[in-house]
């Protein structure tokens, strides 16, 4: 039995990625929340002939997400508000540290065991602020708790095959390591597998469009939001990929925004980057995240300045997530 949660399900990432979960044979309960139209996605969607059963929750005065959420192996949240022109994701914390914050003590009250996927931005502080909670709670396993930074590894296949005439992106292998804002995302082309070659001087504006690909997106809705068909099918490819390695699918990796000193492997690379989260492949295996591999050692010198920037933009986002969820309530 597999039982997934969508919190923020009504919404632009929302509905797609619950289409995509939907549609999945790997799945056999699908339980849709949000705070408006559940019950209008999860009836259109259970007229779809696949295995799983969809149903749909409202807040109900905090009892609809605990319903929502009891019995679940796995929980991705795409709760909050989305950026507009102009705004970093970091401007979207006021609003979505206190939505994260909420959803994951229901998660820890109700399904402390499940997988956690968060989406929200910014993902830097959202994933800090659901370990906390869960800290807080006794519940916290940083095997189970993932930043989903799929998107940015998405982009980057897709960019790259357009550069050296891959048909298929899906069959070049990209470690994008880092955060999910602007330059703390870090793609390793270097290490890229099968290897790319890509011409010098297109390798900045490469990079460039991989770590501000979200605010191409935001640019061309053009105050409709930001992704959210690119990061439904990310979202689903990443919860995917966790489901098939619980289920004990082997060699399964993916990069994620994870707590380094909960994952074995994850101490070397704490001691590299200074930070306590860090997204870097993720081996995944029956227990959640296995091991987390160190591709920074191997980073260049091109690849290790752009590192450096990361690690200290970081270091600011985490502690703001971190503060958050340890401030008394009246300060919020
Ligand atoms: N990690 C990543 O790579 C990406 C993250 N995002 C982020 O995902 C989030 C959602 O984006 P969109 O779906 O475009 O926004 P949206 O506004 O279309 O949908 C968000 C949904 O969350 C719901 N919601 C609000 N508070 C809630 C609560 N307490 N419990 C449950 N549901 C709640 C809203 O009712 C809405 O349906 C944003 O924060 C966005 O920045 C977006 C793209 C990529
Ligand atoms: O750019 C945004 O705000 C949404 C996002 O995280 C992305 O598309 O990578």
């Amino acid at each position: 039995m597999v039982k997934v949660v969508v919190a923020g399900a009504a919404g632009g990432i929302g509905q797609p990625l619950s289409l995509l979960l939907k549609a999945s044979p790997l799945i056999d309960e699908l339980s849709l929340y949000d705070v408006v139209n559940t019950p209008g996605v999860a009836t259109d969607l259970s007229h779809i002939s696949s295995p799983a059963e969809v149903t749909g929750y409202l807040p109900e005065n905090g009892e609809g997400v605990k319903k929502a959420l009891k019995g679940a192996n796995v929980v991705v949240i795409p709760a909050g508000i989305p950026r507009k022109p102009g705004m970093t994701r970091d401007d979207l914390f006021n609003i979505n540290a206190g939505i994260v914050k909420g959803l994951i003590q229901s998660i820890a009250e109700v399904a402390p065991e499940a997988y956690i996927l968060v989406i929200s931005n910014p993902v830097n502080s959202t994933v800090p602020i659901a370990a906390e909670v869960l800290k807080k709670a006794g519940v916290f396993n940083p095997k189970k708790l993932f930043g989903v930074t799929t998107l940015d590894v998405v982009r980057a296949e897709t960019f790259v095959a357009s550069i050296v005439g891959e048909k298929d992106p899906r069959k070049t292998t990209i470690p994008v390591i880092g955060g999910h804002s602007g330059e703390t995302i870090v793609p390793l082309f270097s290490q890229a597998s099968p290897s790319v070659d890509i011409p010098s001087d297109k390798l900045d504006s490469l990079v460039n469009r991989v770590q501000f690909g979200g605010d191409e997106v935001v640019k061309a809705k053009d105050g409709a939001g930001s992704a959210t068909l690119s990061m439904a099918y990310a979202g689903f490819r990443f919860a995917e990929k966790i489901i098939k390695a619980v289920k004990g699918e082997k060699g399964i990796v993916e990069p994620s925004y994870v707590y380094l000193p909960g994952v074995a492997g994850g101490d070397a690379i704490k001691e590299a980057t200074g930070v306590d989260f860090f997204s870097v492949p993720i081996e995944l295996g029956p227990d959640g995240a296995e091991k987390a591999i160190n591709v920074i050692s191997k980073a260049n010198d091109h690849e290790k300045k752009l590192l450096e920037v990361a690690y200290k933009d970081l270091k600011g986002n985490i502690q703001k997530g971190i503060d958050f969820a340890n401030k008394p309530a009246e300060q919020k």
